[in-house]
């Protein structure tokens, strides 16, 4: 690979290692680990979530590096499933398992991307392809919720491009930015939308089909309050109540916010809006 090409995603990277660090600075998130308290996990906590993300952060680079040596995405996956197994092992707990397959896809993207000339969220599109016909993730709460055809989740989203990300996150944080938000209302800008859009597993194992609309109906209220500026907070600091009584949480919302973090950071830092790749033509 061109050394060029090589260090691009190196950076991203990195840009997807400190998306990591910012999620979880956003607050408040109701039911998910922030700078308050730990939401609906009580096996969570913010510095094992900063250490498992400087971990996970360790991950992508050492999944940058294979790339660069010229593997693919498929022979990628054993790095995943390690990183993984040593991840479930360092910290007792799945503190970022979604993120480990998102950055790892994301990254492979590139790579795909840039090899074909095509936009990032075609090269994601490319890579699940490429790696999904075979793919086996065990006895998860995912695989259930998709054998009963509740819910496709991490793999669904892939399959179609990670839509969330590129269709709703992505142009949330741009329209957020390019309103003049501050970084703590731009953040909960592209939370909002993700609470509408996601079909979030962790909050469908965790609470069923009413979690999940509880997630919607949340999500287009804060969207309304940032719309009409209000202050969000009183809001967030109850709903979190809610979601700690109730165990709600919402993972994937969280792990797809981080990724959006690290490819609008990734996408800022080239000189020009022409060098940096396209995103989406959907
Ligand atoms: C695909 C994985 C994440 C398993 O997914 P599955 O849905 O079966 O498992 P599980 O129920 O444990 O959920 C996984 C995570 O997805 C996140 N998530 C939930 N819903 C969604 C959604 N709609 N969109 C995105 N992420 C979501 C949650 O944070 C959750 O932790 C993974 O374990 C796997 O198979 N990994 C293979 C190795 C690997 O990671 N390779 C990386 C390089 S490509
Ligand atoms: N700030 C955050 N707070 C909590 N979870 C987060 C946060 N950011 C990302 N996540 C994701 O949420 C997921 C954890 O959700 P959850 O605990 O419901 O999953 P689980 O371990 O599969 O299920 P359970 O613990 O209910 O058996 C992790 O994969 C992690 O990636």
């Amino acid at each position: 690979m061109h050394s060029s090409l090589a260090s691009e995603i190196l950076r991203l990277a990195d840009c997807l290692a400190e998306g990591l660090r910012r999620e979880l600075f956003l607050t408040p998130k109701p039911g998910l680990v922030d700078l308050l308290d730990a939401g609906a996990h009580p096996d969570l906590s913010l510095p094992l979530m900063l250490e498992s993300a400087e971990f996970v952060g360790r991950g992508y680079r050492s999944f940058a590096r294979a790339l660069a040596e010229g593997r693919d995405a498929a022979q990628l996956l054993p790095l995943g499933r390690d990183l993984e197994k040593q991840l479930l092992e360092k910290f007792g707990t799945n503190t970022h398992k979604g993120a480990i397959f998102l950055g790892g896809l994301l990254l492979c993207a590139l790579a795909e991307s840039r090899r074909q000339e095509l936009d990032l969220q075609q090269g994601v599109v490319a890579v699940a392809l490429h790696i999904l016909p075979t793919h086996q993730t065990g006895a998860t709460h995912g695989a259930r919720l998709r054998d009963k055809q509740l819910a496709t989740g991490i793999l669904g989203e892939a399959r179609r491009g990670l839509p969330s990300l590129f269709n709703a996150a992505l142009p949330a944080l741009a329209a957020a930015h390019s309103r003049g938000l501050d970084e703590n209302r731009a953040g909960l800008a592209t939370l909002a939308r993700l609470m509408q859009c996601v079909d979030d597993t962790t909050a469908l194992h965790r609470c069923g089909p009413p979690g999940l609309a509880r997630l919607r109906r949340d999500g287009a209220r804060l969207e309304s309050l940032l719309g009409q500026e209000v202050d969000p907070w009183p809001f967030l600091l109850a709903a979190n109540q809610d979601y700690i009584a109730l165990g709600l949480t919402m993972g994937g919302v969280a792990d797809l916010l981080a990724m959006a973090y690290g490819i609008s950071t990734f996408v800022q830092q080239f000189p020009s809006p022409a060098a940096a790749p396209a995103l989406t033509s959907g």
